[in-house]
């Protein structure tokens, strides 16, 4: 991903369970390098700042082995509110980065798209929404820190659908347009994801 205006935090969600894959999705060999990697050196390049949401501190190690070697500024933060899901690693990294739009990605996206999140960037600061998001996408998408208020009053409300978050903050949602490959929300959930994927 070449480089580009440096106006984001990047936010990586790699905290979950990855039961239906039965191996951690994060650590998935991608071209020879664990997809965390991938995802991680991407960020890196556009983002300020690097946050990963690892959930369980047990994951330190071995993900700190893979950030420490590739992205080496990155910081590792674990769940505060654990089992709750991805509103966990929300809640845990947005409380994490300072101030501003985080970019906020899943461990099983293998496809990000710096044309998309350019034009992210531009429809937030046009707009000044909490998320901007792609309609129907809740990753791959820009919230600000300060919706980590609304995620802690779902998260003690029992409320972890991340759609159901959206609908209570200012989200701007843009639409994609043609020509842009569909594949950027495409996420690795089973061993025929991930298969698919490196047939491609
Ligand atoms: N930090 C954190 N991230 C999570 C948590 N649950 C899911 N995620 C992340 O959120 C994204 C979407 O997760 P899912 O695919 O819905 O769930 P998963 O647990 O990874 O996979 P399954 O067990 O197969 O449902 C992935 O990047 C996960 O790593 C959590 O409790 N904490």
């Amino acid at each position: 991903m070449p480089q580009t205006k440096r106006t984001v935090h990047g936010l990586i969600l790699a905290g979950g369970q990855s039961s239906r894959m039965g191996t951690d999705k994060a650590l998935l060999p991608i071209e020879g390098k664990p997809l965390l990697y991938r995802l991680a050196a991407q960020l890196s390049e556009c983002a300020d700042t690097l946050t990963v949401a690892i959930g369980s501190s047990e994951r330190e190690a071995v993900y700190g082995g893979i950030l420490g070697k590739y992205a080496a500024g990155a910081r590792m933060v674990a769940d505060r509110i654990p089992d709750c899901g991805p509103l966990s690693g929300l809640e845990a990294g947005l409380s994490a980065i300072a101030d501003g739009y985080a970019f906020v990605v899943a461990c099983d996206m293998p496809r990000l798209s710096l044309p998309l999140l350019q034009k992210l960037i531009n429809a937030a600061a046009e707009s000044g929404a909490d998320v901007v998001h792609v309609a129907g996408q809740p990753f791959h998408a820009l919230y600000h820190t300060r919706t980590v208020t609304e995620i802690r009053r779902s998260l003690e409300a029992g409320d972890y659908r991340l759609m159901g978050l959206l609908s209570r903050l200012k989200a701007h949602s843009i639409e994609r347009q043609a020509g842009e490959s569909p594949d950027v929300f495409a996420n690795l959930n089973t061993p025929d994801d991930y298969k698919m994927y490196r047939a491609d």
